[in-house]
């Protein structure tokens, strides 16, 4: 049952290159088992909004908070450990190991196990089980020992997926998760991410164009409009909104 205690919280989130603030004052609070979308137009201040929260970019001023401690000043290593899950483009996979090998790697951190492939592997049947779980989990058991850049696109993303799982963040955030995937691989993705809020009562942060994509999977959606937080809510009511419709997300709904 989803708690009101925030697994995420931003206080006026703030950061500016030079004169432009790109996000302006962000207060917002994520609880468990919400998946909450967060959209607007290109260069509305989405992304920088995400790595401010991981640690990517510091904040100019306001501060990001997780389960109530202050991580302002963590870099995005530690951030990780405080419970921050973000899915990152192939940026997170070694290439030459295997899938398996990559989830292995992620379930050995999470339990700090150390790096060593095979000395823990030789020793932590409880690690191979659960890696193997967790491939089976994201439909990925067949291509165990395929290397990441020999995956199609679709596979690599469900890859990343994967060592998100494998970490147990208690937020994950996803930046575009379908960006680039071929129609037939965009349902086992969105599937996944549904099946995580589901099962493990996590906190979910989705920044998605595709409003189609947003309407099916988030319970709420917050708006941002030149860095500024501008409508937050319960999705339908978000999505119907007329000034949300017709001033922030534009062509996207008005075609849907
Ligand atoms: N490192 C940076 N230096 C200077 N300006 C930046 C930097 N990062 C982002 N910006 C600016 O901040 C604003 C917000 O950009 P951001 O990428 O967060 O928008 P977005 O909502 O994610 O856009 P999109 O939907 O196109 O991905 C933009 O005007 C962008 O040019």
């Amino acid at each position: 049952m989803a708690t009101t205690t925030p697994a995420l919280e931003t206080r006026g989130l703030t950061i500016r290159f030079g004169g432009h603030v790109a996000v302006n004052d962000v207060s917002c609070r994520f609880t468990p088992g919400t998946l909450t979308a967060i959209v607007g137009p290109n260069g509305a201040g989405k992304t920088t909004y995400f790595n401010l929260i991981s640690g990517q970019l510091r904040a100019s001023s306001g501060q990001v908070i997780v389960e109530g401690e202050d991580i302002t000043g963590l870099a995005p290593s530690a951030r990780t450990r405080r419970g921050l899950g973000r899915a990152f483009q192939l940026t997170n996979l070694f290439p030459q190991l295997t899938a398996l090998e990559n989830v292995r790697l992620a379930v050995q951190s999470r339990a700090d196990a150390g790096w060593s492939l095979s000395r823990v592997w030789n020793t932590r049947r409880d690690l191979i089980e659960k890696a193997e779980s967790v491939l089976e989990r994201v439909r990925l058991a067949d291509k165990r020992h395929v290397a990441p850049k020999a995956l199609s696109h679709g596979d690599q993303r469900k890859l990343e997926v994967a060592l998100l799982i494998a970490m147990e963040p208690k937020v994950f955030m996803f930046d575009e998760p379908t960006a680039g995937m071929s129609v037939d691989e965009v349902p086992t993705v969105l599937e996944l991410i549904h099946d995580i809020k589901q099962r493990s009562d996590a906190t979910v942060l989705l920044v998605e164009h595709k409003m189609d994509v947003v309407r099916s999977l988030s319970d709420r959606i917050i708006v941002l409009h030149n860095g500024t937080l501008v409508a937050d809510g319960e999705s339908a009511a978000v999505i119907a909104s007329p000034v949300v419709q017709e001033a922030y997300l534009g062509v996207e709904v008005t075609r849907d």
